[in-house]
């Protein structure tokens, strides 16, 4: 597949999604042209229904938009197969969770490995140093050998960032990553995906948390499927 280094990483154009209902149908996303640059942690707010989680999964070629293209580090993601798409995805979106979703009974190297064991883009070897390196970098290398029972919950979610940092890909998302953490957690774990940003990585999350708005390079508000907002790209 063919990688650019142009500076944004995900374009969209003239997206539309709809799904249809019972009165005829809804737009989830209504004709949206986005484009987000790389190294950018960005929030993306709006009230429920506003469409963020479909805007999501259409980043992430879980879901196919209806109308219009995405392309994501130069690769065109909407005419993939679901079978290309399942390796895309693999290797190019790390993706974190509110309730950090970690396999209880593999210890937190395990869980860190386990996208890696799936993708095969690192040599069996090299996965679990690769996993420990993650581990200290998000700060909890000495967790590795534990259950995911014996941290806490922002220990949990630093895990879990080191698991969607498995496979090195280039966009970062998380849906309310911080929805179930007191706020000095949740500040540490902003702080982490600022760094993570300054490193290259494009970090989108969807979040309330407005004491959090000053993190964000940009924040894009949705409503009815639409953006609100005017990004800027300084
Ligand atoms: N598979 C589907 N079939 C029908 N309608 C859907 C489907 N998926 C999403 N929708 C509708 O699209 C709209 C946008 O949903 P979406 O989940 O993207 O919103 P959201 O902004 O993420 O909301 P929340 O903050 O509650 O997660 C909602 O009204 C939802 O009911």
């Amino acid at each position: 597949m063919e990688h650019t280094n142009e500076k944004f990483l995900i374009r969209l154009s003239g997206v539309t999604k709809t799904f249809p209902v019972a009165s005829g149908i809804f737009h989830a996303l209504n004709n949206m042209t986005l484009d987000i640059p790389r190294g950018q942690l960005m929030a993306i707010t709006g009230k429920s229904g506003s469409g963020k989680s479909t805007l999501l999964n259409i980043i992430s070629g879980i879901d196919k938009p209806t109308h219009g293209s995405v392309v994501v580090d130069g690769v065109r993601i909407d005419t993939l197969s679901e079978s290309e798409l399942a390796s895309w995805r693999g290797i190019n979106i790390g993706v974190v969770f509110q309730f950090f979703q970690l396999l209880p009974t593999l210890t937190i190297a395990e869980n860190v490995m386990l996208p890696m064991d799936f993708c095969n883009r690192y040599p069996a070897k090299e996965r679990r140093p690769r996993a420990l390196a993650l581990l200290q970098h998000v700060g909890i290398g000495d967790q590795a050998d534990k259950l995911p029972s014996a941290l806490s919950g922002g220990q949990q979610q630093r895990a879990a960032i080191a698991r969607a940092l498995a496979n090195d890909p280039p966009v970062l998302m998380a849906d309310e990553p911080t929805g179930n953490l007191d706020s000095q957690t949740s500040t540490a774990i902003f702080e982490l995906f600022a760094g993570l940003a300054r490193l290259g990585k494009t970090v989108i999350i969807v979040t309330h948390e407005r004491d959090f708005a000053s993190y964000f390079e940009n924040t894009m508000a949705m409503a009815d499927g639409k953006m609100v907002t005017e990004l800027s790209h300084a």
